[in-house]
């Protein structure tokens, strides 16, 4: 499917710091919309139903996969993620460029449906400053943290199925290869657009 808005699709282990990448870069972008998922963990922190996750019991994220409400659902250490149709279709439909922060086969599942989706891979610059970033950030119990660094190794044999990686070591850095891959997507769609235009005048069916 050809939409004139662009999806992004940012995945990376727990720590490796994707969701402090994409509110920065949320920060600095007005036209990038983020696609708010749905999951049956519960909120951690300062979490809000709605703004970081649509929080739901297990029949409800049931009922939605039974009215096929999901673009792609998956599960990812022990819970369901999903992401709704409602959360980007209408979205990219009109022209904005919306933002899914999702594992790695949510993202294989989105490139299958959507083929020009760009596909981004976040890694920590280390082992030890993965864990440290796990640990510093305080809002998992350590049970929950081994859990995420035994999942990790698997999410990062992912990295070479994406369009591209950016390291995440020095944050102002990874933010501006992130910025700078969301520019490129929107020049490679006019880019298209625009050669389109061309090959349908030179066919005389403009
Ligand atoms: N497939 C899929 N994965 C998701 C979705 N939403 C979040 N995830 C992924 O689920 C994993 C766990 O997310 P979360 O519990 O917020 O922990 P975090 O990775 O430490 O921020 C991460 O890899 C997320 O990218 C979704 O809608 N679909
Ligand atoms: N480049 C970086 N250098 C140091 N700490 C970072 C960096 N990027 C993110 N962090 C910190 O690492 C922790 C995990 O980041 P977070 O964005 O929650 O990761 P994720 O969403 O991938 O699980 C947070 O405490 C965050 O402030």
């Amino acid at each position: 499917m050809d939409y004139p808005g662009n999806l992004i699709v940012v995945a990376a282990p727990s720590g490796a710091g994707k969701s402090s990448l994409v509110k920065a870069l949320l920060e600095l972008d007005a036209q990038i919309q983020p696609s708010v998922s749905h999951t049956t963990r519960a909120p951690r922190g300062q979490e809000k139903h709605g703004r970081e996750y649509f929080f739901v019991p297990d029949a409800d994220f049931d009922a939605m996969v039974a009215a096929n409400g999901f673009v792609e659902w998956a599960h990812v250490h022990g819970r369901r993620y999903g992401t709704s149709k409602k959360a980007i279709e209408d979205r990219i439909a009109q022209g904005a460029d919306v933002i899914l922060e999702i594992d790695f086969q949510g993202a294989m599942q989105i490139k299958k449906t959507f083929a020009n989706a760009v596909l981004i891979f976040i890694l920590p610059p280390s082992w030890e400053e993965l864990r440290s970033r796990l640990e510093r950030r305080g809002e998992d119990a350590p049970e929950v943290i081994e859990l995420r660094l035994k999942n990790a190794a698997i999410e990062m044999a992912q990295a070479r199925n994406f369009d591209f990686v950016i390291i995440n070591e020095l944050f102002d850095r990874a933010v501006f290869d992130l910025k700078t891959i969301v520019h490129a997507q929107r020049l490679k769609y006019l880019a298209q657009v625009r050669a389109r235009a061309d090959t349908f005048k030179s066919l005389h069916i403009l």
